[in-house]
């Protein structure tokens, strides 16, 4: 029925990055084969109510075989009344049949097909979840929302009422044409003359109809990111007074997706219009041709009944055809759009066999990095980085703007991975521990913090597993305390209900510092052995940053800490100051030390302290001739 095809447009987004390869180009039945992966615990319930539905389709077909015997038999020759009422009786119960089976069907594939569509979406959920932090950077919001939601949707459609229905009217016309070709063949062959306009109709249809399906889906997947980023930044658009503008973006690319649609629906019709048009005309013609034949006796009454009762039967799923390949072609569109996403390889996976984490020193866990590069996009953002972290102590890590100190900070919890070079923790690689291992020993906290719709207490204790025990629950009440303590969070108790207060959608009811310190808080509740830190307490004051720093050494005594730095209060914190320049750490020292030694430091500290218009690393800064690193720090 589907003739084959390789159309699956690439979106124009969301191109594969270097090292990653394109998705090879599918056949629609390839395609929804795949899909049929998620399909194989519901396969007997798909098989019954194709069983029921083939079995209305043939008992529909039954009726006018039973209608020529009763044309040809007792009708005609007046034999008994009794024949035709049980005649009538018998296409009476066939009818019942039919409707039981038509609702058997429906029955059998409900839950399948919900099934299919709730498992899609919880595996690419989890898929999402797995990625590391460089696929979320390259990957639309909207267009992942609309892969999980619209276009599984689609699918499930496909899966209940498509897969089974496109079987069932290709067996159902196939049947009917056998049995109108043997009930009077002339008049077959008429009705299968219709057929070739056809199938050249059914090709060019496929071809448009599938590359319109791709575009319109594509379209509601930009349509849905503008929606989301507009929503998150609807503050920004209404202080600069940009609603205008976002609206007339939106209603552009609305309008864009109302074309596809149009577009895609005037096809179906031209395409409905002949798979109505060819067999009614070809029945007509047909007809004139029965009678006649009747007429000179090369023909029955009751065979020219049977034949134009079953032809009748015939048009049904022939008229539906157009929408069942539509139907199709979408849920291939939905299916090429999610495989796109689900069969990425992750890039930052579990090694095959995991090694344990490595034993802390005395003083706790030793970070390094050994000639570490990390190419982003055609950047070489790190290019031979060394550095350690001593045990137990705070390293500040400083730089210009864009020099990739969040890009170093992300390597550590592997939230990315290096393409040359290694990371260790307490001497092991950190790609060959399990993440979920490694992540609970490294615990990070962002400039830019990420909280939940959920409680303080939730957001502050998500490292943690959920507690067993009464006792466990205290014991991490009493852990959360401490950490909001330690991260100056005392406006908390201040808030109605306390640490059961929520927080709003991502924490928008709190101030930027107070979710903050509600990011550092969940941070040290985790009791991680190393702390990684991009600027966190960016938006509260010295004063705050220092108590936190302190109640932090206090709280997780030997706790290895990185911490960017984007101020001078903060490096002065630290126990030594590693210097990132020109993608390389180029040296390692106290404050004072670096001070006193490094040029690129001063200008980096004076540069934090009066921060200029634009500096882009290697530009304005001078680079003086690289500082040696004291001695047993860092390298
Ligand atoms: N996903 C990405 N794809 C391509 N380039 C990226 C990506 N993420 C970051 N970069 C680039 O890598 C460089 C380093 O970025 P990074 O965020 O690590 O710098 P940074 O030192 O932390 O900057 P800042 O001090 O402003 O926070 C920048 O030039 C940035 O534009």
């Amino acid at each position: 029925m589907m003739p084959p095809d390789t159309t699956s447009a690439s979106p124009a987004q969301n191109q594969p990055t270097p090292g990653e390869t394109a998705p090879k180009p599918r056949s629609t039945a390839a395609t929804m084969v795949q899909i049929l992966r998620w399909a194989r615990p519901a396969v007997p319930r798909l098989i019954l109510g194709g069983i029921a539905a083939l079995g209305a389709s043939l008992l529909a077909l039954a009726i006018p075989q039973v209608l020529r015997v009763v044309v040809n038999g007792p009708l005609l020759t007046s034999e008994s009344r009794t024949g035709v009422i049980q005649a009538a009786l018998l296409v009476l119960g066939l009818g019942c049949l039919e409707a039981l089976l038509a609702w058997s069907r429906r029955v059998f594939i409900a839950t399948p097909a919900t099934t299919v569509e709730h498992d899609m979406r919880t595996d690419l959920f989890d898929h999402l979840l797995d990625q590391p932090s460089s696929f979320h950077d390259r990957w639309a919001g909207g267009q992942l929302l609309q892969r999980s939601m619209g276009d599984l949707s689609s699918i499930r459609r496909w899966v209940a009422f498509g897969l089974v229905m496109l079987i069932v009217s290709t067996v159902t016309i196939v049947v009917g044409v056998v049995l109108m070709v043997t009930t009077a063949w002339q008049l077959g062959l008429i009705y299968l003359a219709g057929a070739i306009p056809m199938v050249w109709l059914g090709f060019t249809f496929r071809t448009d109809y599938a590359r319109a399906a791709r575009r319109a889906r594509d379209q509601a997947g930009d349509l849905a990111g503008t929606v989301e980023e507009s929503v998150h930044g609807i503050r920004v658009l209404k202080a600069f007074g940009r609603g205008e503008d976002a609206l007339g973006d939106f209603a552009r690319q609305a309008d864009e997706l109302r074309e596809t649609e149009v577009h895609k629906a005037r096809t179906l019709a031209r395409v409905s219009l002949a798979v109505t048009a060819i067999p009614e005309g070809t029945l007509a013609l047909g007809l004139g041709v029965g009678i006649w034949l009747v007429t000179q006796d090369a023909l029955s009454v009751g065979a020219l009944v049977g034949f134009m009762a079953t032809a009748a039967v015939v048009n049904r799923p022939l008229e539906n055809i157009g929408q069942l390949l539509a139907t199709t072609l979408d849920a291939r569109a939905a299916a090429d759009r999610y495989l796109e996403v689900i069969d990425l390889p992750n890039a930052v996976a579990d090694p095959a066999a995991p090694r344990p984490v490595g034993t802390p020193g005395p003083a706790g866990s030793t970070v390094e990095l050994r000639d570490v590069r990390v190419v982003l996009g055609h950047r070489t953002v790190l290019d031979g980085v060394d550095l350690t972290l001593p045990a137990g102590r705070t390293t500040a890590l400083v730089g210009l703007t864009g020099s990739g100190k969040s890009t170093l900070l992300q390597l550590i919890p592997r939230l990315m991975d290096v393409d040359e070079g290694s990371v260790l923790v307490d001497g092991v690689d950190v790609r060959e521990v399990r993440r979920g291992d490694l992540r609970r020993v490294v615990s990070p906290a962002f400039e830019d913090p990420v909280l939940f719709s959920a409680s303080v207490r939730e957001n502050v204790l998500l490292g943690l597993e959920a507690p067993t025990s009464p006792a466990e629950e205290a014991e991490q009440t009493a852990l959360m305390q401490r950490a909001l303590d330690a991260a100056q969070a005392g406006f908390v108790a201040r808030l109605p209900q306390g640490v059961d207060t929520g927080v709003g959608e991502e924490g928008m009811s709190l101030s930027g510092g107070q979710r903050q310190r509600l990011a550092l808080a969940r941070a040290i509740a985790a009791k991680p052995r190393v702390l990684v830190m991009d600027d966190p307490l960016s938006a509260v004051d010295v004063a705050t940053e220092t108590a936190a720093t302190d109640a932090l050494k206090e709280l997780l005594p030997g706790t290895t800490t990185l911490v960017v730095a984007h101020r001078p209060s903060t490096v002065a914190l630290a126990d030594q100051v590693a210097v990132l320049q020109d993608g390389r750490i180029s040296a390692v020292g106290t404050h004072e030390e670096l001070l006193r030694s490094h040029a690129h430091y001063r200008y980096v500290i004076s540069d934090m302290e009066h921060p200029p218009d634009a500096a882009e690393p290697g530009q304005d800064a001078p680079t003086p001739a690289p500082t040696p690193v004291p001695e047993g720090v860092g390298r």
